[in-house]
């Protein structure tokens, strides 16, 4: 896995971020040492699958990156009368994922669709996963995105939604954001590094509060809306149709 070094260079200017060939390149490393708790997110998705995705149905990976998330799915599903359909929009990101699939050699494929998630029409889920997908969506279109994934979903369909969170407390957010950075900073990155991805982000990456998340995936129709996993401001909700 080759480590993510994007942001060790003082004299760059630092343009905002993008998932384009360099990223795709180190992101396994990249979001392994920037979201506290990834790896138990990835494989508690899996953990979900086995339970929630029903015989004849559809699970849908949004903004899929390199596939760790379907990965998780297909290792983990006790049956392989289910349909796996993994989306970005980066080309870049699913040419390394069809690599990492290739060597997986797992037997149930993965459908690797090049697409923006909002122009995917979705059918029979019983599982949709976001996970840390929504906040690179501009936020007026969010909810009627969820919308349009709630309409596709089967009764009793489970939605994952990961996201980074804002806190309205400023305290908190004080608090939360330097958490996340002595977590970076644990992992190895220097204090260039997080502050010229902090930058990269800030136009790209728009975090909104759990209150605002939760609200708004109630409105849209889940009866069920529950805050699994939480490591300061980087959350994973469970809701349900
Ligand atoms: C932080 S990564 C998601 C991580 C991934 N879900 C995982 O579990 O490893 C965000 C991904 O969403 C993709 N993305 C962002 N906006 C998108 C859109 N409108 N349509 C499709 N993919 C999108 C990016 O290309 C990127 O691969
Ligand atoms: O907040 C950060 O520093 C991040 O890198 C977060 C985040 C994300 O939440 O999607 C941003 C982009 C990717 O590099 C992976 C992680």
């Amino acid at each position: 896995m080759k480590k993510d070094e994007l942001y060790a260079d003082p004299q760059q200017v630092v343009p905002d971020f993008v998932f384009d060939e360099r990223v795709a390149q180190v992101f396994p490393d990249m979001i392994n040492r920037s979201v506290p708790g990834y790896a138990t997110i990835i494989n508690m998705i899996g953990t979900l699958a086995s339970r929630r995705v029903t015989r004849g149905s559809n699970c849908y990976d949004l903004g899929c990156s390199l596939g760790a998330a379907s990965m998780a799915v297909r290792s983990s599903m006790p049956h392989q009368d289910y349909a796996l359909i993994a989306v970005d929009n980066s080309l870049p990101m699913l040419q390394q994922a069809a690599k990492l699939l290739e060597l997986d050699q797992a037997e149930s494929p993965i459908e690797l669709v090049c697409s923006d998630v909002r122009n995917v029409t979705i059918e029979r889920a019983s599982m949709i996963i976001l996970n840390f997908t929504l906040q690179f969506i501009p936020a007026e279109d969010r909810e009627d995105f969820l919308m349009q994934l709630y309409d596709g979903m089967q009764d009793n369909g489970l939605l994952v939604l990961s996201e980074k969170i804002a806190l309205s407390n400023e305290a908190s957010q004080n608090l939360f954001t330097e958490m996340h950075h002595s977590f970076k900073k644990a992992q190895g990155y220097s204090d260039l590094e997080i502050s010229q991805k902090r930058s990269a982000l800030e136009n790209v990456l728009i975090p909104e509060t759990l209150e605002r998340h939760k609200l708004r995936l109630q409105k849209v129709g889940f009866t069920t809306v529950e805050v699994w996993f939480q490591c300061f401001n980087f959350v994973s909700l469970l809701a349900i149709k």
